[in-house]
């Protein structure tokens, strides 16, 4: 029965200060490297190993997947890291803090953006300061200006499909360190869950998410440890 493993990072230095990230690569906490080595240290007792892990191009994801894997003694295996598991792109709320733009905008509207389907925040504008188009590590990708979930579905599941998916059919035991939003992509994928269902879905920082999938990857159960 293929096993995978959903790690959302641990809590991140603009999670703390409330702000809406997105793309924007922000460090660690000591909070999150706690919640990290911890969510490592889980996994081994319940018995979990893994032959390979998916992570994106975000420090705070790369960083909670070598700690846990570091917890596990497993820091040597391949780990591969692409853009495609990023978190969903913010748009112009990034760097915003969140009580603030609800404070402003009205809390429904900040709901909107923040856990609606397909609707997406307000496009970054060109010459933010977080305008991450020319970063060396998206050489060749077509950064967003802003993604709603259904944007980050539409390229994080084929990158599932085409990547990930095979490691699981052929029995390998795969965790993925990520982000709310592109977990969030992949839950709804997994669980089968409804434009609506998946509204209400909020995934915990630093919570091992374990899935037993049947041999098609449909979902048997799934689990935090
Ligand atoms: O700011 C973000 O990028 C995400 C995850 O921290 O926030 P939200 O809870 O609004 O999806």
């Amino acid at each position: 029965m293929p096993t995978l493993v959903l790690l959302r990072h641990g809590q991140s230095q603009w999670n703390l200060e409330n702000r809406f990230t997105g793309w924007w690569d922000v460090g660690l906490t000591d909070q999150g490297t706690a919640e990290a080595l911890d969510a490592g240290r889980r996994m081994a007792e319940a018995g979990l190993d893994f032959d390979i892990g998916f992570t994106s191009v975000q420090s705070r994801a790369i960083k909670t997947l070598n700690l846990a894997l570091a917890a596990m003694d497993r820091v040597w295996i391949p780990v591969i890291k692409n853009w495609h598991l990023n978190e969903r792109h913010y748009g112009g709320l990034t760097g915003l803090n969140k009580a603030d733009t609800a404070a402003k905008y009205g809390e429904e509207q900040v709901k909107l953006w923040r856990r609606s389907f397909d609707v997406p925040p307000p496009p970054m504008e060109p010459g933010s300061p977080f305008d991450l188009s020319t970063d060396r590590r998206y050489e060749g990708v077509a950064v967003p200006a802003t993604e709603s979930l259904k944007d980050t579905i539409a390229r994080v599941l084929p990158y599932f499909e085409a990547e990930i998916a095979p490691q699981l059919k052929a029995g390998k035991r795969v965790i993925i360190a990520a982000h709310g939003n592109s977990l969030r992509a992949l839950v709804k994928h997994l669980s089968g869950l409804s434009d609506e269902a998946i509204i209400h879905e909020e995934i915990p920082t630093g919570q091992p998410m374990v899935y037993d999938l049947a041999d098609d990857l449909s979902a048997i159960a799934r689990r935090y440890i």
